[in-house]
């Protein structure tokens, strides 16, 4: 049966450093749930703490609601898929994925049925005789993605498991995996550094760094709405500008001042008036300011830079900030084509402007 499971105030030190600083989430029964950040951040090593391979320094870890804490790995009936898992050589790929069973000594007609079951889910059946020399490195990793679900665990972890494949196949595995999972139904923990991948595949995110989670939140909203100015620069692309805090507005926006003498609202965020700031941009939410429209935010500048890429129109404006700003255009048909040089006015709608407390520079 596959569960839920909760990691409760978990921490994880190594000597002096701490790889997992008082981390707590729960996993729904059945959810994609992915840690996604860069090297070192941790998630590694909460992965392996949720598999029994390492021990927590402090807090808890239960699966559907029980704490696992003493429960050593084989018993934890997790399965799992690690970048550098080895399938057996020496085995066809039929007996590779019956390993599991055998070893919990099923019946032969079981492990006959399920392997087939398996195998059908995988589209290997046709290759089932095969041993691994004899596949490709795709079929290879679908093979270890059979053997770990065929055994039903309550739990599947993965640690980026499609790192060591080509452009092409990783991106056709990424929704296999995905449609295999849901079919399936099992509780998924995986582990990339990939926000592609993470945000295509998952139910839920939880980007870490430095042991600590950033923003935990379903892929569209930690897209939308970065919470940390870490999550605005680490996904996707955003225009970063530093400005002050000047007040806010009846209707809660906040007013920001940016050097050049630009005022711009935002809507949410960091708001202490009179303190320096952040704000993040992406640049598909500027568009050119239409007459008629009742604009949000309009902002004068001159185009420095244009890239005509088909579908998208790249724009470099330079408006007396720090940084001239990205803006990304939908081409359409009949549009009027900014040139080098060209003034426009630009709208950016309050929603779209992300504010955040200044980093204090190091
Ligand atoms: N066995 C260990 N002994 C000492 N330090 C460790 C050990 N395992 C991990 N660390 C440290 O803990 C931190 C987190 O490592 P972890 O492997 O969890 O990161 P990660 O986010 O998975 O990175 P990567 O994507 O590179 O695997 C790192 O600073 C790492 O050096």
């Amino acid at each position: 049966m596959t569960t839920s499971v909760t990691i409760d105030s978990v921490t994880k030190r190594f000597g002096d450093s701490t790889a997992v600083d008082n981390v707590s989430f729960d996993i729904a029964q059945g959810e994609f749930f992915t840690l996604l950040g860069s090297s070192g951040c941790g998630k590694t090593t909460l992965l392996r703490m949720v598999a029994g391979f390492l021990r927590q320094t402090s807090g808890h870890i239960c699966f559907g609601g029980k704490i696992i804490d003493d429960v050593p790995p084989h018993q934890r009936n997790t399965g799992m898929v690690f970048q550098n898992y080895a399938i057996f050589p020496h085995l066809t790929v039929f007996d590779n994925i019956a390993y599991g069973l055998r070893a919990r000594r099923r019946s032969k007609a079981e492990i006959d049925r399920e392997v087939k079951h398996m195998l059908e889910l995988v589209q290997l059946g046709h290759l089932a005789h095969r041993r691994p020399r004899e596949l490709s490195g795709g079929q290879q990793q679908r093979v270890v993605l059979a053997r770990a679900m065929v055994i039903k665990p309550d739990v599947l972890l993965m640690d980026e498991p499609l790192s060591n494949l080509d452009t092409e196949m990783r991106i056709h595995l990424r929704s296999e995996i995905r449609s295999l999972q849901r079919q399936v139904g099992i509780t998924t923990i995986y582990v990339t550094h990939d926000q592609e991948e993470a945000l295509l595949m998952s139910d839920r995110i939880a980007v870490m760094s430095r042991g600590r989670v950033e923003q935990l939140d379903v892929p569209h909203k930690i897209y939308a709405e970065p919470q940390t100015l870490f999550v605005a620069r680490f996904i996707g692309e955003n225009n970063l500008l530093s400005g002050t805090v000047i007040g806010r507005e009846a209707d809660g926006s906040s007013v920001i001042e940016l050097p050049g003498g630009h005022r711009i609202r935002g809507a949410g965020g960091f708001d202490e008036a009179g303190s320096p700031c952040q704000i993040s941009i992406r640049p598909q939410d500027i568009d050119l300011a239409h007459s008629g429209d009742a604009p949000q935010n309009t902002i004068g500048g001159t185009v420095t830079d244009i890239q005509f890429l088909g579908g998208t129109v790249k724009l470099l404006v330079e408006i007396g900030a720090e940084q001239p700003l990205q803006v990304s255009l939908q081409g359409r048909r009949g549009m009027e084509m900014p040139t080098p040089g060209s003034r426009l006015k630009l709208d950016i709608p309050l929603k779209a402007v992300r504010t955040f407390k200044a980093e204090a520079s190091a």
